[in-house]
């Protein structure tokens, strides 16, 4: 395993250390979050009684197969505890998320949690937000159209494709532009700006919503607090 592996494992399954006996569980996705819900699993086995909705399809799979059950909004809206990755983190705790296209579940389930604890290994961890392309989900009807009217707002939109080129689709059925805004020095304002957007359907910005930080090193985990 490599070092950031490492460190995204411990802070995977540090953040447990937030799950009480009843509690129902946001589980993001990615490979961050993969760890806590591995463990996640474990605890269910020992007796834990808890249920877990799932950010995407991925996140579905990985709890049935370590045991995890899950539950939908139709069934509850409460969620006591939201535990997700992020692909960049700035010193305000602003987040780009949606690196592997669950942004828009993942972000229904942080503005419904009660507390929003955000795991992620060292390299996450920025000065300032934009290095890494910031996914905006939108309709795929009129994309060209939209993606226009994001560069008008100074972001080379870039259509996200599969590995086999083909067009990435995402859970909800919608398309992803990366986008290229160089330094974002305003997240709050700049989702903002998206968000008024006919045809955008959320951002990746995250701006001001997490609670706690949980950050992984190979060989220990720090917990930033408010
Ligand atoms: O859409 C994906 C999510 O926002 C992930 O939480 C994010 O990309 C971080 O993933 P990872 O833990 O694999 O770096």
């Amino acid at each position: 395993m490599t070092n950031q592996d490492n460190a995204k494992k411990l802070a995977g399954e540090a953040s447990l250390s937030h799950i009480e006996n009843g509690m129902t569980i946001g589980l993001g996705s990615g490979s961050t979050v993969y760890w806590m819900i591995r463990k996640l699993g474990e605890h269910v086995k020992a007796g834990l009684d808890v249920k877990g909705i799932p950010s995407s399809g991925q996140s579905v799979a990985w709890a049935n197969e370590y045991g995890v059950p899950i539950t939908d909004f139709s069934r509850t809206q409460r969620v006591d505890v939201a535990i997700d990755g992020a692909d960049e983190v700035d010193g305000q705790w602003n987040l780009i998320k949606g690196g592997g296209g669950a942004l828009v579940r993942e972000k229904i389930i942080a503005v419904t949690a009660r507390k929003f604890v955000v795991i992620v290994d060292e390299s996450k961890l920025v000065s300032r937000l934009g290095d890494f392309m910031l996914p905006v989900e939108i309709l795929p009807f009129g994309r060209e159209v939209t993606a226009g009217r994001i560069a008008e707002l100074g972001g080379l939109a870039k259509l996200r494709r599969n590995d086999d080129n083909g067009v990435f689709i995402s859970d909800n059925g919608n398309y992803i532009l990366d986008c290229d805004f160089g330094g974002i020095q305003e997240p709050k304002a700049l989702h903002h700006q998206l968000k008024q957007l006919t045809g955008v359907v959320e951002s990746g910005l995250f701006p001001g919503m997490a609670d706690e930080v949980m950050v992984g090193y190979s060989d220990r985990v720090s917990v930033l607090h408010d």
